[in-house]
């Protein structure tokens, strides 16, 4: 099937769990949650050092990064991302504060002030022991998941503070409702305006195209991402990364339909590559795409940033500017749905997912909208890994930092007797 051609939704999964003690952590109590993001730059003068913090040993071409400075550059030299992150901090401070959960909420970012180190450090000298992390992605892949264990593995062995602070993560949260919800109301919502704008031009039944966007990868990675060395499981695409988009999206398309009586043919597309040329990444490119369906007959487009926690850069420029632009250009209605960031339902969807690691260790507390999930609390040896060499990381069947491991023989025991791993 080529790339564009439209996903149909009946495959999508309902609230299926299969039941899997392989990947879980005994509940804990934790004393402090960690907010853990990608960070960005917060005036002119922090753009270049931003771009080196997050490039350092990857390979990406000087003139890539010159195209991407103009991104910041043109917003000031600010990225939305940091505002969002207090936002969102707040938020799950007043969501844990409302059920009566005693927890602060740390920030720590991989590639701007505060820092993870220092993050870390501060909550030490605090008194905090155990921390449970959750980042502000919600899928498997190198950039998503494994490289902010890493993060974490590398700052405690620098810090100094391995063996006396723990840092857990909660699972990948692609398909928990509280994440997906946000998505099925913007998409009915996106269906109706985009409808309306046809409508008004005076071409109500013209076809319509819903685009699920998401961060282009190097297929190496694509290719790795959710992967065990013990447990080869056998993924759409041959890809975690690109089943669990694939599984979401249609998750989201049928409860649109469901809900509000509306549809559109849907694609899985990629944005933001960077890289070098010669290297292949995850395709087609957003904007190539709404070309080929202008050229189909297409009239309207949905952008759903279904790879995408908060309207950051990557989301306001990528297609916010480029891909409605390139709508834009070819004459057709295009609206781009928003992303979760402190919706009510994604901000008590996060507090569910603190619970679900200090009070319950029950599977059936614990919902997926795809027969993917629920993802592991605890991934397997090799998981995401990127062919870089090791790193120290948490949260890995195969980790030796943090001290977590100590609780991982019931998840390991799973893992080496294959329970549950499909
Ligand atoms: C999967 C994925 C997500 C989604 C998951 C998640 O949300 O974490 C994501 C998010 C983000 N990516 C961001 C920014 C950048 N990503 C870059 C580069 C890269 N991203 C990659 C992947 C991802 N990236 C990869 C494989 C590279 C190549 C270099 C490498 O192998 O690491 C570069 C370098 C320049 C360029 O090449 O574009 C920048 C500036 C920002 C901040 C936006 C803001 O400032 O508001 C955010 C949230
Ligand atoms: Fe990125």
């Amino acid at each position: 099937m080529s790339p564009l051609d439209p996903r149909t939704t009946a495959a999508a999964g309902t609230t299926v769990n299969p039941v899997t003690e392989a990947g879980r952590m005994a509940p804990k109590d934790y004393d402090a949650v960690l907010l853990a993001s990608f960070g960005g730059p917060e005036g002119q003068e922090d753009v270049i050092p931003f771009l080196r913090n997050v490039t350092r040993g990857r390979g990406i071409p000087d003139e890539r990064l010159e195209e991407v400075s103009h991104h910041y550059r043109a917003n000031g030299g600010i990225s939305p991302i940091n505002q969002q992150n207090r936002e969102l901090k707040a938020a799950l401070e007043a969501e844990l504060a409302a059920r009566g959960i005693v927890l602060p909420v740390l920030w720590g970012n991989r590639n701007w002030a505060p820092y993870i180190p220092q993050t870390l450090q501060e909550a030490y000298d605090a008194g905090h022991r155990k921390l449970l992390m959750i980042t502000t992605s919600a899928y498997s892949c190198y950039s998503s998941c494994r490289q902010y264990r890493e993060d974490i593995g590398m700052a405690l062995t620098e810090t100094g503070l391995d063996g006396r602070l723990e840092v857990d993560k909660v699972r990948q949260y692609f398909d928990h409702p509280g994440f997906v919800e946000p998505f099925i109301e913007g998409t009915a919502a996106g269906l109706a305006e985009v409808r309306a704008q046809l409508a008004a031009a005076g071409s109500p039944d013209a076809p319509m195209h819903i685009l699920f966007a998401t961060h282009s990868i190097p297929t190496r990675d694509a290719e790795a991402a959710g992967r065990s060395e013990a447990e080869p499981r056998d993924f759409e695409e041959g890809s975690a990364y690109v089943a669990q988009h694939l599984a979401t999206g249609a998750a989201v398309m049928s409860r649109v339909e469901a809900e509000s009586g509306q549809t559109a043919p849907w694609s899985l597309v990629y944005q933001s590559r960077s890289g070098a040329p010669h290297v292949p990444w995850l395709e087609p490119d957003i904007n190539d795409a709404i070309e080929e369906l202008a050229g189909t007959g297409v009239k309207g487009i949905v952008i759903v940033p279904l790879g995408f926690v908060s309207d950051h850069m990557e989301v306001v420029w990528d297609l916010d500017t480029e891909a409605l632009e390139t709508c834009s250009k070819l004459g057709l209605a295009a609206i781009r749905v928003p992303t979760p960031g402190t919706h009510r339902t994604f901000v008590s969807g996060l507090v569910d997912l603190i619970s679900e690691r200090t009070l319950s260790n029950n599977i059936s507390d614990r919902p997926a909208m795809t027969k993917l999930g629920p993802w592991y609390d605890v991934c397997q040896p090799g998981c995401c890994a990127n062919f870089r060499g090791e790193k120290p990381t948490i949260a890995g069947a195969d980790t030796t930092v943090g001290t977590g491991h100590d609780a991982y023989p019931a998840a390991t025991a799973g893992l080496a007797g294959g329970a549950g791993i499909q």
